[in-house]
């Protein structure tokens, strides 16, 4: 099993490699050279199977010789072990058709913990075998960080730094990443939004000096490993309501693309998913190009859902790779194309394909508040906002005979501000972090500016 760049210049890599590379050496995004296939008979038999089983039979074909059998199984047990209910992803019904697949019972109360806390253990099992240790540098709405900062505190070979918008993340969320103790935790509130964050990132994969100098590893979805986990919950959620005999389709809070490409590959893999809705808030941008074909950035306006709050989504271009027949020229050409003039039109071949596979929507403010208001009225669910925009979007397409499931993809606790405006319930968090608000922060605050960022890195590391 070997991995390749979407944008065709860097070497293939196997599992493990391209695990602790994060981005390729040409600036695009590892993706599988060929997607496993799983039987229609390997399928029915995960119907009712522990999440941790339906997890290594998703996920160990696309391991090559990375990992043994044994060993990923271990670590998916330690991975799963600490969430807070048994069944991990617990499918909830809203109503006749409509089920949320309850994907906050992790550690810091978001999906991101599904994958994060898998790729922790992968981490440290591969770099204590080569002896070696890296420099975590992720950029975060909210919940990447929390969960990155939860995965990888106190191991040893790790540094974590933590990009984040000053000022645009929930106080949950900031205080998540603020207040562990351990020395190799780095929270930086950066000035500027979430996408400065992303670029500034990928400004310093890019720089090969540094890249190399400080060992630099990346834990956003850029990350092929946080895909791959993501990809089990679409397996253990529609075979518990019947695939492969029957049709699911999937509603998915969107921003940086990853959790639905997650979708998309395990249809790849043969899950008979029906239509995957690409849900978003204000910030459309996939809307948009999903109905003019035009991908066109726009600026980012601070929304209720704010772990959404994204205008350049990193893993649409996996699906661009796809729908371009795998050129990786013409995807580096339309990635150009995107940093210099601020957008690209799409093929209708490509365009055309797109819509084959998916569907979308937007949930504007007020129909997002109005959601998470009925939802708590007529169907008994305190929703995050985030899951709010997805049941919203998810409602225009359920088709008769076709189970819609819409992610709900963090608990309503992390954004009570929200929550509480629209139905007076201010969500408790868990026993286990009543005393988030009691403990100090701490944080440094950062410009919008690589040198000024790789300056502080390097002294961090190496004082
Ligand atoms: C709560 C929440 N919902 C939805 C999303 C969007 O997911 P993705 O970026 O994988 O599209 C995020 C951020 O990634 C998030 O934190
Ligand atoms: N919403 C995310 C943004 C980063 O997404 P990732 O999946 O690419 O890590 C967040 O909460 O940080």
């Amino acid at each position: 099993m070997r991995y390749i760049s979407t944008r065709g210049q860097a070497p293939a890599m196997a599992f493990h490699e391209a695990m602790l590379a994060g981005l390729a050496s040409d600036g695009g995004l590892y993706v599988p050279e060929t997607v496993p296939t799983l039987t229609e008979a390997e399928i029915r038999a995960m119907a009712g199977l522990p999440y941790e089983e339906i997890a290594f039979r998703v996920m160990m074909p696309f391991l090559g010789n990375s990992f043994t059998e044994e060993e990923f199984r271990t670590d998916i047990a330690t991975a799963y072990g600490g969430f807070g209910h048994d069944a991990r992803a617990p499918l909830k019904q809203l109503g006749p058709n409509h089920f949320l697949l309850e994907l906050f019972h992790g550690p810091t109360l978001a999906f991101k913990d599904f994958a994060m806390q898998l790729i922790g253990q992968l981490f440290q099992r591969e770099l204590t075998r080569r002896g070696s240790r890296v420099t975590i540098v992720g950029a975060t709405s909210g919940d990447t960080g929390s969960a990155a900062i939860e995965a990888f505190r106190g191991i040893a070979s790790v540094d974590v730094f933590i990009l984040y918008p000053h000022g645009r993340v929930s106080e949950v969320q900031r205080r998540q990443m603020t207040t562990p103790t351990e020395d190799n935790v780095h929270a930086l509130a950066l000035h500027g939004h979430f996408d400065d964050c992303q670029a500034r990132l990928k400004d310093m994969f890019n720089d090969h000096g540094f890249r190399d100098g400080v060992r630099l590893a990346g834990v956003n979805s850029i990350n092929w490993a946080r895909v791959l986990a993501q990809v089990v919950y679409y397996f253990s959620a529609a075979t518990s309501l019947g695939a492969p005999d029957r049709k699911i389709s999937f509603t998915v809070p969107t921003g940086n693309f990853g959790d639905i490409f997650a979708g998309y590959i395990a249809r790849r893999m043969g899950l008979p998913i029906d239509t995957l809705v690409i849900a978003t808030n204000q910030n459309d941008i996939l809307h948009r190009c999903l109905t003019t074909g035009a991908y066109e950035t726009d600026a980012v306006i601070p929304s209720i859902s704010p772990s959404m709050d994204i205008q350049v989504s990193s893993n649409f271009e996996r699906l661009l790779f796809d729908v371009y027949d795998r050129d990786g020229a013409a995807v580096a050409q339309l990635m150009d194309e995107l940093k210099t003039k601020g957008g690209f039109t799409l093929s209708q071949g490509a365009l055309t394909r797109l819509r084959e596979g998916f569907a979308s929507g937007r949930a504007s403010e007020d129909e997002t508040s109005a959601t998470i208001t009925r939802a708590r009225d007529t169907m008994n669910e305190l929703l995050c906002p985030h899951s709010a925009v997805g049941v919203h979007v998810a409602e225009q397409h359920i088709e008769p005979g076709v189970p819609m499931v819409t992610l709900a993809t963090a608990h309503p606790a992390k954004f009570p501000a929200a929550v509480e405006a629209a139905t007076g319930v201010h969500p408790p968090l868990p026993p286990r972090m009543e005393t988030l608000y009691e403990r100090p922060e701490r944080l440094t605050e950062v410009p919008n500016d690589l040198g000024a960022l790789q300056t502080l890195i390097r002294e961090r590391i190496d004082p």
